[in-house]
Formats: structure tokens, C-alpha cells, sequence
């Protein structure tokens, strides 16, 4: 495609694929749009951030990464729709238009683009980054078991051969500390959404342990407005409360981490399905699933904007 009108938002690309769409957008759209080089993975290619910025300097700001887990191939698909949303909203819907007058928005659409690109050439059903481990013939570190809050928890395991495989030390992956660093030297980011697939729900704090965080009450009420929206487009039903509670024990993830770092609202999506194609989503369902899930989206980025 030569202009990102005519990119297929309605089927799976390749990493070269969605990197010459980051290209693209940026050059279509210079005074809204950046590409920042957060650092490299660990097989050395580089990891891309969008910002979404109409000026100011230390606005507040937004994250919103996918493709943090390979396989899970819907998330940086929609990923790039929200992308073109952003762009083709801004100046027509007016509060979308509201926020990015007050806050900046970073995307990181390929978070795990060594394990996304084995993915493509070599296991569809890959998760993990393509760390090789020291002592084993098993490959790979879980980027959603690396952060600090929690690690080496319960909710992890310390079998490289394992799919939640902590890794050898916190933050070892070069994919996970390079957000650790961008988050820090910026400094004020308000929200922080990292999106996975599948099962339908979101996420918030904590998933390490049982324990409340201090602002439950409110990431929930926040949690149910967002599903009620999503769920109005095509009637996709989410379920919503701490990772622990939902789904299970998960320790060193980027939610708990982000939390702790003082940005509260902090969730983690996973988008369609429940399971009956799972990780496989059918590419009609890509721009479906980004279209609903935008909605719970500008939810969050609202109350965000306005707390
Ligand atoms: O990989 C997935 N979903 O994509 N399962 C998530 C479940 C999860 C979600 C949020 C926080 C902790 C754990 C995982 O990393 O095990
Ligand atoms: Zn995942």
C-alpha cells in the first residue's frame, strides 16, 4: 500500500508489513504523529513507539502497547487500527480531539517483534521473546513475568522451558526494560494498557496476590463502564476485575508493575475470543474487535483525562 488509506486493516501483516505502516502515517500526518526508538530486542531489531502528541512539553500521557505476547496476532492488528483512528479523529470527533489537547498518547504496536517475526517464519503459536537460555535447549522469556512488581512470584516459574518463564532476573528482557526506561524519563504517564488476546476480559491490579490495590473501588466502577461500552457495539460480553480474582495468580506483569510505579489506571485488555479460535482469530474479525475495543478505550483515556 502506498498510503495508509489503502493499508488492509482487515487481515495480519508482517513485521516489515507494520513498520512501513508506522512509516506511512508519520509521513502523512508530521505534525501529530512521531516514531520514537524506545531500544532494541534482543535478536537487535528495533522496538517503534507512535506518539500522538498536538504539542505542549511533559503533557501528561497515555501508554498502549500490543503484540507483548507473539501469537497473540488481533492485538497489534487492532493496534494499527487505533492507530488510523487517532489520526482520522482528531479535529472531527470531539472528544477524542478533547483529550489530545491535553494528553499524549504512545502506542508500541510490535512489543515483542523478535517473537512476533517466529511467529511468521517458524511457530505460529509462539509467546514468549527469543532469549537463549544459558543451561537449557528451551528458548524464550515470558515478557508478561519479567517486570518488578512481583517477580519471582508464585505466578511465574523458573523453568525456562516453561510458557510463564520469569526469565534469568527482573527486567532481563531488553524488550520489557526499554518500556521500564521510556516510562520513567517520561515521567508523567497517567494510564497505562497493555493488550492481550484472548478471553474477553480487563484486567486491573493485582495479579501477584489477593490483596486490594488502593484504588479498586474506582478501577472497577472505571472497568464496568468500559465493558458496558464495548459490549453496546456488537454485544461482546467482557468480564472485568483484579487479574487475580478473573483469571489467575500471575506474577512480575506489566499491569502490577505499572500500578506501582504511581499510574493508576493500569489494565491489562484480553481481546477476543473466549477460545473457540483462540490465538487464531479470523482476520474478519480484526477491524470488529478494534472497533469495540476502541470504545472501552476512549472510556479510560476520558476518566483519565479528566481525573
Ligand atoms: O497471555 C495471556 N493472555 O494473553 N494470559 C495472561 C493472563 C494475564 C493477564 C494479565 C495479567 C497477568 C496475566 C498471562 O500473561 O498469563
Ligand atoms: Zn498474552
Amino acid at each position: 500500500p502506498r498510503t495508509t488509506d489503502d493499508y488492509d486493516y482487515a487481515n495480519y501483516h508482517t513485521l516489515t508489513e507494520i513498520n512501513s505502516f508506522m512509516d506511512m502515517l508519520v509521513q502523512e500526518n508530521p505534525s501529530l504523529v512521531s516514531k520514537i526508538e524506545i531500544g532494541k530486542s534482543y535478536e537487535g531489531r528495533d522496538l517503534y513507539v507512535l506518539k500522538f502528541s498536538t504539542g505542549g512539553t511533559k503533557r501528561p500521557g497515555i501508554w498502549i502497547d500490543t503484540g507483548i505476547h507473539a501469537r497473540e496476532w488481533v492485538t497489534p492488528a487492532s493496534g494499527t487500527w487505533f492507530a488510523k483512528k487517532i489520526v482520522t479523529d482528531y479535529g472531527r470527533d470531539p472528544t477524542l480531539t478533547a483529550i489530545l489537547d491535553k494528553i499524549d498518547i504512545f502506542l508500541e504496536l510490535v512489543t515483542n517483534p523478535d517473537g512476533y517475526e517466529y511467529t511468521h517464519t517458524s511457530n505460529r503459536m509462539w509467546r514468549k521473546t527469543r532469549r537463549i537460555n544459558s543451561g537449557s535447549s528451551c528458548v524464550g522469556v515470558d515478557p508478561n513475568r519479567n517486570w518488578g512488581t512481583g517477580y519471582g512470584g508464585a505466578g511465574s516459574s523458573s523453568n525456562p522451558c516453561s510458557e510463564t518463564y520469569r526469565g534469568p532476573s527482573v527486567y532481563s528482557e531488553p524488550e520489557v526494560k526499554s518500556i521500564v526506561d521510556f516510562t520513567r524519563s517520561h515521567g508523567n504517564l497517567k494510564a497505562f494498557l497493555t493488550i492481550h488476546s484472548y478471553s474477553q476480559m480487563l484486567l486491573y491490579p493485582y495479579g501477584d496476590t489477593s490483596a486490594p490495590c488502593v484504588d479498586e473501588a474506582e478501577l472497577d466502577e472505571l472497568a464496568l463502564k468500559a465493558a458496558t461500552a464495548l459490549e453496546s457495539l456488537y454485544g461482546t460480553k467482557y468480564t472485568y476485575g483484579s487479574t487475580f480474582d478473573t483469571i489467575y495468580q500471575a506474577s512480575g506483569v506489566t499491569t502490577d508493575w505499572a500500578y506501582d510505579e504511581g499510574i493508576k489506571y493500569s489494565y491489562t485488555f484480553e481481546l477476543r475470543d473466549k477460545g473457540y479460535y483462540g490465538f487464531i482469530l479470523p482476520a474478519d474479525q480484526i477491524i470488529p474487535t478494534a472497533q469495540e475495543t476502541w470504545l472501552a478505550l476512549m472510556v479510560i483515556m476520558e476518566h483519565t483525562k479528566n481525573n
